[in-house]
């Protein structure tokens, strides 16, 4: 008995973890409202989900019933690897609600220490003036919450979901009061979160920072899954377009260097690789000059996540090189 218990204890401790988010079948209606039907998806440790969609979606809802403050009328769902009705699976996540306000008599020093305590977390208080410098607070950390304005109490928001060491940083709208420095701050901390190994579920309406920042996109409409994947699935492969005249057999080699070529008429496909670092396309136009090609039109063919999202909510699905055209 003991040795099969060591033994089931060896097996489990060699399974890979548990994802951050596992769901499925989630389902909440409001009255006749249904506000989220048969949703599903997982976020894996370290990996960076983006939750998009309209008004009314269902993000908020989908992200309260994640973590145990709206009881779903149907699903599963297990955090860090525990059912969310168990209290200890909301204990290693962080998370900011898309409507914060904190007791305005408080400094934000006094507001980290109480989520710490709330938490039962070991930080040392040098660890929670970083996570106020991580922010922009450094220099407001004794001052009373009551004065700061709505981009500093969103900071505030930002520094309780990180101060007690997540594996899982859930943040529902964090840019939505934040000037354009604040917004690259919080890509920044995203990045660093994933970079530490911390799965981060972001919920915003700014697609340009989902797109820069995020692995995985959810798209949620009235309620339900409606497009869902890596960038790479949902965007397609990048390729680039370029209309030459003057192209030889050496022109071809010098095109194919820089990804798989197909040809139509005096249109020439390059599909780049995924790694390109953006050098690849103006090292080419360049070379192609310097060998005496006329280059009369060099078209990226990668469309946009928002074009991407718009399409997805018409239900009209462009094709990656349809777009440009
Ligand atoms: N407490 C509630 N009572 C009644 N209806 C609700 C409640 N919460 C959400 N709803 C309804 O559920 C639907 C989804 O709302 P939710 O807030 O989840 O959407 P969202 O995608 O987060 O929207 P937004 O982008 O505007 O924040 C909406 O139709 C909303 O009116």
């Amino acid at each position: 008995m003991t040795s099969g218990t060591t033994g089931a204890a060896a097996a489990l401790a060699d399974l890979p973890p548990s994802p951050a988010v596992w769901c499925s079948g989630l389902r909440k209606r409001y009255g006749r409202q249904t506000a989220v039907e048969d949703v599903s998806f997982s976020v894996a440790r370290g990996e960076v989900l983006g939750l998009l969609g309209p008004n009314g979606a269902g993000k908020t809802s989908v992200i309260k019933m994640l973590l145990g403050l709206v009881r779903p009328d149907a699903g599963e769902v297990l955090l860090l690897g525990r059912r969310a009705s168990d209290p200890r699976s909301r204990s290693a996540v962080g998370y900011l609600p898309e409507l914060f306000r904190y007791q305005p008599w408080l400094t934000p020093r006094e507001v980290l220490d109480l989520h710490v305590r709330l938490a039962k977390a070991d930080v040392r208080a040098s660890e929670r003036q970083e996570c106020l410098a991580l922010v922009g607070l450094a220099d407001r950390a004794g001052d009373r919450v009551g004065g700061f304005s709505k981009g500093m109490q969103q900071r505030l928001g930002l520094a309780v979901a990180l101060v007690a060491r997540p594996e899982l940083v859930v943040l529902d709208e964090p840019t939505s009061a934040l000037d354009p420095i604040g917004r690259v701050d919080v890509r920044d901390l995203v990045l660093a979160l994933k970079s530490r190994g911390v799965a981060v579920l972001l919920n915003s309406h700014l697609i340009g920072e989902v797109e820069r920042v995020c692995d995985r996109v959810v798209i949620l409409d009235k309620g339900r899954v409606a497009a869902s994947g890596t960038l790479a699935e949902l965007l397609g492969q990048r390729e680039v377009r370029l209309r030459l005249a003057g192209v030889d057999g050496r022109i071809e080699d010098r095109l194919r260097a820089a990804g798989s070529l197909t040809r139509s008429g005096d249109w020439f496909t390059v599909q780049l690789t995924a790694d390109d670092d953006g050098v690849t396309v103006p090292d080419l136009v360049r070379d192609l000059v310097g060998l005496g090609v006329a280059v009369h039109a060099v078209e990226p063919v990668r469309i946009s996540l928002e074009e991407r999202l718009l399409a997805v909510l018409r239900h009209d699905e462009p094709t990656a090189e349809g777009t440009q055209r």
